[in-house]
């Protein structure tokens, strides 16, 4: 049995993607994830050799690339020496057949959209076990320029459609597969089937739960923090972080202090909840700081959403630290007072760590792939970190999704309404006051969010939307209130529905709702006379505004 402290990895049977830059990359994490199958995503410039851990298959995923660009990402030759199967979706494909000599090219049909591929049974098991379970004719969704012109050496075509003869191969003796269309899409209705087939070619045990998370985890987190250490938490109230310092607390117990500061950019009358909700749901010791003053001088002035987010980010790391110094100095102090007093108490341990609830998306949107996939935001906890921070991160949620975490969360007696709650940004109202930030403009998003989300409630539609809220746009508009001309700025309502905050849509409210909202915020809220509402998906664009 492997150290308890190894990494996931290294305690379940998992597979590893290469992520070639494109936008479905993740989804074939999700879909091998929702099989049971740990996996992890890495760069396609990974090496196998500095790989410290053995996966049982490799996915080489999609790319905006054409493999026979000048600077097309390569996939490392030692790949296919590994011994374990390997599966290429798309460019993956391609770049398997240009590696073992065969032809990609440019080509006149291109095909993007639904498409019927034909399997074509060679007889020989080894090669037909990826199409075990479909029928003669496979519905698949296809997002290609190139394909194949040549097979290469020692493989068989095992699908095609009219204009795809090798929409799918299969090496003639080794366990070496790719497949032209994108089985990881949920318009690919078959996907999960063929990644089942997939994971028994790699010989993977299924046994990634929640449950079985839990236990490897609290184990892990004692080892890591060892006997004597504190724990600070950076705890929000939001899902992520509640959910991390519920494990915490079970694992080390009263050694685990968490601290949600209040940055200035919170909702209204979040601060009091939180504190509520920790004290009285989880049981965990919380110190609530209020850094409002700190943050908000910080941020004077700035309009880019990237210093918005670095500023906070590096901000909230200065609180923690300051706070881990205040908690140690008083544990010092009472200390020495039951020395005085002759009473034997054994000295508390530093606050050598700090807990994040950081995601899985968190990471993966944060941090540009050398190469193709760019970065989209920094979000606060990961890019926009203090360098030389003293404290040292626990992040036991980083390799997770939203939806594994709120399993999780159930799973250790959360109540539903907390695990239920839409995600909210660390950066908070700063990101959806496009412009700069003052006291005057936070306290209009403030009123004009709250009456959104209370209706919302009232109306029954916040368990359907994945996160709502309203935003603050940098324009002012000429409207007409009670005979007098206003020139006031306006608010845009989003609601988002997802369930990765990968990709999403965007909700459709009924028209009465929508206009009784309106008439409220803008009655009610002084200094808004307009309300339009954001019915983009993303992509192209994102779910918040910056
Ligand atoms: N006001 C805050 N005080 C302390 N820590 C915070 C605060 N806001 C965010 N953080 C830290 O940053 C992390 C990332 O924030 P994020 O909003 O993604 O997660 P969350 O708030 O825990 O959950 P949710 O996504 O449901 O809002 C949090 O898990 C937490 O560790
Ligand atoms: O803690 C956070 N710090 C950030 O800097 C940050 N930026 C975006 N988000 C949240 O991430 C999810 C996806 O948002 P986007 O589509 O806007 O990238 C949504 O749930 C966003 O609210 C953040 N959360
Ligand atoms: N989605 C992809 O992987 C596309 C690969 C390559 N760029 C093509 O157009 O064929
Ligand atoms: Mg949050």
């Amino acid at each position: 049995m492997p150290a308890l402290t190894e990494a996931i990895h290294s305690q379940y049977d998992s597979l590893l993607i290469l992520d070639f830059g494109s936008q479905y990359s993740h989804l074939i994490t999700r879909r091998c994830r929702e099989l049971n199958v740990y996996c992890e995503m890495l760069p396609c410039t990974q090496k196998m050799a500095d790989l410290d851990w053995t996966p049982k298959g490799i996915i080489l995923s999609g790319s905006p690339y054409s493999v026979y660009d000048d600077g097309a990402p390569r996939v490392d030759p030692a790949v296919f020496e590994a011994g374990v199967p390997v599966l290429g979706i798309c460019y993956g494909l391609q770049e398997i057949a240009w590696c073992h000599g065969g032809k990609v090219d440019p080509h006149d049909r291109r095909e993007y959209g639904r498409a019927d591929v034909q399997v074509v049974r060679t007889g020989d098991e080894r090669m037909d076990r990826l199409f075990r379970d479909e029928a003669d004719s496979v519905p698949v969704w296809m997002s290609h320029g190139d394909q194949l012109s040549k097979c290469p050496d020692n493989f068989q075509v095992i699908a095609r459609t009219d204009s795809a003869p090798f929409a799918a191969i299969a090496h003639t003796s080794k366990p070496i597969f790719g497949i032209q269309f994108h089985a990881e899409v949920t318009h690919s209705p078959r996907g999960k089937e063929l990644f089942s087939a997939f994971v028994d070619i790699c010989g993977a045990q299924r046994n990634w739960t929640m449950s079985t998370f839990i236990d490897k985890e609290i184990a892990r987190i004692r080892e890591m923090v060892g006997p004597r250490d504190r724990v600070l938490g950076a705890i929000s109230g939001g899902v992520d972080s509640s959910v991390a310092a519920k494990l915490m607390h079970a694992a080390i117990g009263e050694r685990f202090h968490a601290v949600m500061v209040d940055n200035g950019v919170l909702r209204a009358g979040e601060a009091k909840q939180v504190d509520e909700m920790l004290n009285k749901h989880l049981g965990v010791n919380v110190t609530i700081v209020d850094a409002s003053e700190l943050f908000l001088s910080r941020l004077e002035g700035v309009e880019d959403p990237e210093k918005k987010r670095k500023i906070i980010g590096n901000t909230f790391i200065n609180v923690f630290e300051e706070e881990a110094a205040k908690l140690e100095a008083a544990a010092e102090e009472e200390e020495a007072k039951a020395k005085a007093e002759g009473k034997e108490q054994e000295a508390k341990g530093k606050y050598e760590f700090l807990l994040q609830g950081t995601l899985y998306p968190d990471v993966i949107e944060s941090i540009s792939f050398k190469g193709p996939s760019a970065t989209i935001k920094t979000h606060h906890n990961v890019g926009g970190l203090l360098e030389n921070m003293k404290m040292k991160l626990i992040e036991p949620l980083r390799e997770l999704f939203k939806d594994e975490v709120r399993e999780l969360g159930k799973l250790l007696g959360i109540p539903a309404h907390l695990v239920g709650r839409h995600p909210f940004p660390g950066p908070g109202l700063a990101i959806r006051i496009l412009g700069p930030v003052t006291r005057g403009q936070v306290a209009i998003l403030q009123a004009a969010d709250a009456i959104y989300i209370e209706e919302i409630r009232r109306a029954g539609h916040y368990d359907k939307i994945s996160q709502a809220f309203a935003v603050l746009l940098p324009v002012r508009a000429v409207g007409v209130q009670g005979d007098k001309r206003t020139y006031d700025q306006v608010i845009a309502l989003r609601a988002a529905q997802t369930t990765d905050f990968m990709t999403a849509t965007w909700y459709d409210f009924p028209h009465q709702f929508l206009s009784h909202v309106s008439n409220r915020i803008t009655n009610e809220v002084a200094g808004i006379n307009r309300v339009v509402l954001d019915i983009s998906s993303k992509p192209p664009a994102t779910i918040e505004w910056l």
